[in-house]
């Protein structure tokens, strides 16, 4: 089976301190991961590890098959990995249309420099029906709300068809009604044929979908525990990561949690 990220005893110091300590972590294909921890765990350090912008002090690095630095280039590599990120958003240009941004996905570039192929804009305006952003498309980013940016971005993200799409905190400022679209846009995702791993970073517990089937639980920088997601959402679990009396409630495939 096809690996897409191997991480074998992996610390980060940065500004002499250890962020980051002994991470082994392997994600497989089909499987999609949840990366759970609270303020401060580490989850963006991990992050910026798996995108090439940070390099390990210690231990060893795969993704999609390529050790950083060794075979290939980060730039290379991050043309295959989709990132979403509410701090993505700062970067386009107000002005540019939802349509434009998610055109530039096709060259990974903020901004469009080139004159799109006909094939091109037909999967732009695919992935943008199907984030339910056509009624939109023409507007200009900065008139968009949080919600209708966030989806703009996952077409964005999928333009360049990556092996590996990261969504890093994709719900902040969402309301309800807006979190459950971008939610049910992701779960719509993954049934593709052509759906790349998903890789979902959170603190919110209620967030995680069953599509989610396996989750790491990441405190103080090392890896608190880690396997199938149903196994990692207990009363247990989470007990003695938070250090405080918690309890998991299940419902249609969803937990939810409570300080006891
Ligand atoms: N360049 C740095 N130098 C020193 N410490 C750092 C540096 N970058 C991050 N840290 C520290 O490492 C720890 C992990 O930070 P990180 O941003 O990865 O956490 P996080 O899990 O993403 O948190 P949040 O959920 O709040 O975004 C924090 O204590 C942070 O202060």
């Amino acid at each position: 089976m096809e690996k897409i990220i191997e991480l074998d005893q992996v610390s980060l110091k940065r500004n002499g301190q250890w962020i980051l300590q002994n991470i082994n972590w392997h994600i497989n294909q089909h499987e999609n991961w949840v990366l759970y921890g609270l303020n401060g765990a580490g989850k963006t350090a991990l992050l910026n590890m798996l995108c090439a912008y940070y390099f390990p002090t210690q231990g060893s690095i795969k993704v999609l098959d390529k050790v950083f630095g060794r075979d290939y280039l980060a730039e290379k590599l991050r043309q295959k990995i989709g990132l979403v990120s509410s701090r993505l958003q700062q970067k386009f240009y107000p002005s540019d249309s939802a349509f434009e941004i998610v055109l530039s996905g096709a060259y990974a570039s903020i901004g469009l420099y080139e004159k799109p192929t006909e094939e091109i804009r037909e999967k732009a305006i695919g992935l943008l029906e199907e984030l339910h952003c056509l009624s939109y498309a023409d507007r200009p980013y900065e008139t968009l709300s949080q919600g209708e940016r966030q989806r703009v971005l996952i077409a964005r993200a999928l333009m360049a068809g990556p092996e590996l799409l990261i969504l890093d905190e994709p719900t902040t400022g969402l309301d309800f009604l807006a979190r459950e679209q971008l939610l049910d846009a992701l779960t719509h995702i993954s049934e593709k044929s052509t759906a790349p791993t998903l890789l979902y970073v959170t603190h919110h517990v209620e967030e995680i979908l069953p599509i989610f089937t396996h989750t790491l639980l990441l405190k103080n920088g090392q890896v608190f525990d880690s396997g199938l997601t149903k196994d990692m959402l207990s009363d247990e679990k989470l007990t003695e990561l938070f250090e405080c009396k918690v309890s998991v409630t299940w419902e249609n495939g969803r937990a939810s949690l409570r300080k006891k």
